[in-house]
């Protein structure tokens, strides 16, 4: 039977694959499950705010992954720990929101009665398309008032601009932005979707997808004899936006598909915006005819942000988070936390989450420092999944490419479930990132990876001296 602990654990493992490991170890990790009774399962989190910090962000979340673990009836309910009373009160400089405060017991907060499973639909099986019944998949928040300017992001941001000004009738079609990873592309290409769809209602198709639900719908599409259908449903909207184009990347069915999709919309005078990781003519194991087409309107990059614009972006997100953060702490992020606005974005909430966790007001710069301490760290160099399969072969003396393949030697299974468990720890890739460059394993593969070697840590002494070996070495190599 399923015990609260039993459920929540499937409800992580569905949170950890959809939210950063950064925002999952911050928001998710201290709630503790409660109860499971009646398809009710109860949680219980730190403080008020907590609560409302989940509810405002990630409620959707919430009601689908409730949904998947206990069915349609599932419900979820927050049981609130008792707020201290005993506040703090010297110089500190983050302030969060002033709300109600929470109950002084702990109190049922809310529950999804009115739940009913989210319809998830394939778009492109909608019978008799018309405009307004398309579902455009995009993200609110992602809208251009929201997103800094600076040197970085200019070329792009003002081309996205012309664009969403005046849709398919410009000289940036398509419009290819590029750049790292947590640099903005994917907050940029959809607020040009969202300001057409402010500014011109319905008078405009807008379809947001990525390029991997592009390719998932196309091959579900021809295995079930609705090819065509699927060619149709694209080819009639007006402004489409594919993000990190670089996944089809091998994917030679795909990348026809979509060169014909490409030409028949651009041929109508009908918007194209993309975006990847890198430039049209670095991406590997592309058409020719898809790259030259790529390059045809304009392609802009993403730059990493320079100090002031660090400044602005975490000025902004504390604004947009309701708490006031004090400048030298402002001034201590946007120095150490360079490379990308995740990061930035990241410290950010960690420290909200963290003066909720304590209850406590405001933070010092102290504080701040001693909070971020390992974030700091780990921002100053990125280490890559193929970097750590190296050292982890290396420890156990084994080709690296055997980790990449399909055999179940038990000295391979074992390399390959703890250089899956430290790709989790040590990068930012998604669990089904990770399982494609273990030789395309699935995300379940690499979840069962992960909770072995937890198990055998807590276990066996021996591993835990293996794996401490192995995460100095990758940390000595990114300081
Ligand atoms: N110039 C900016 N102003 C404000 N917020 C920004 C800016 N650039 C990025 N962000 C924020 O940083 C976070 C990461 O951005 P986004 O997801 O768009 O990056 P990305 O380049 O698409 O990353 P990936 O390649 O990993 O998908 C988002 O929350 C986004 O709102």
């Amino acid at each position: 039977m399923l015990t609260a602990e039993g459920a929540w654990k499937e409800c992580l493992e569905i949170i950890q694959d959809n939210i950063s490991y950064q925002k999952y170890k911050s928001w998710f990790e201290p709630i503790k499950p409660v109860k499971l009774a009646d398809d009710t399962l109860t949680i219980q989190v730190p403080s008020q705010f907590w609560y409302e910090w989940l509810e405002e962000h990630y409620y959707n979340m919430l009601r689908s992954t409730i949904a998947k673990v206990l069915g349609k009836n599932g419900k979820l309910e927050y049981s609130v720990l008792v707020e201290k009373s005993d506040r703090l009160e010297d110089n500190r400089s983050i302030r969060l929101p002033q709300r109600p405060m929470g109950p002084s017991k702990p109190q049922e907060m809310n529950t999804f009665t009115d739940y009913h499973p989210g319809k998830i639909e394939n778009p492109f099986v909608i019978p008799g398309i018309r405009k307004t019944n398309i579902d455009s998949n995009l993200n609110i928040s992602y809208v251009f008032d929201r997103f800094i300017e600076g040197d970085c992001n200019r070329l792009a941001r003002s081309a996205a601009m012309a664009i969403a000004e005046n849709p398919g009738n410009n000289s940036f079609n398509p419009l290819f932005v590029y750049g790292g990873t947590g640099l903005g592309k994917t907050h940029l290409v959809q607020s040009i979707g969202n300001k057409i769809k402010h500014d011109f209602g319905d008078e405009y198709s807008v379809l947001y997808v990525s390029s991997e639900t592009f390719t998932n719908e196309f091959v579900q599409a021809i295995r079930n004899n609705r090819a065509s259908e699927f060619t149709t449903f694209y080819r009639n909207i007006d402004v489409l936006i594919v993000d990190d184009i670089q996944f089809f990347s091998g994917k030679e069915k795909t990348q026809e598909e979509f060169f014909h999709i490409f030409n028949a919309l651009h041929q109508d005078g009908k918007q194209i915006i993309l975006s990847s990781d890198r430039a049209p003519k670095d991406i590997p194991d592309i058409e020719d005819r898809l790259i030259s087409r790529f390059s045809w309107g304009l392609s802009a990059d993403l730059q990493i942000p320079e100090y002031e614009t660090r400044y602005a972006i975490l000025e902004r997100k504390a604004n947009d988070n309701g708490i006031n953060i004090d400048s030298n702490i402002i001034e201590f992020i946007a120095h150490n936390f360079k490379s990308n606005v995740r990061d930035l974005e990241g410290a950010v909430i960690k420290l909200l989450a963290t003066a909720s966790l304590k209850h406590v007001d405001e933070i010092d710069l102290n504080m701040a420092k001693s909070v971020l301490k390992d974030m700091v760290k780990s921002s100053h160099t990125q280490v890559s999944i193929e970097s750590i399969q190296n050292y982890v072969c290396e420890y156990f003396g084994i080709d690296t490419n055997k980790v990449r393949e399909k055999t179940r030697k038990q000295e391979i299974v074992e390399a390959r479930q703890i250089a899956m468990y430290l790709s989790k720890k040590f990068t930012k890739s998604s669990l089904k990132t990770i399982g494609l460059q273990f030789g395309g394993r699935d995300h379940s593969t690499v979840i069962h990876a992960i909770s072995t070697v937890e198990e055998r840590l807590s276990t066996s002494p021996k591993h835990k001296r293996m794996l401490s070996e192995l995460e100095q070495k990758i940390e000595v190599a990114t300081l």
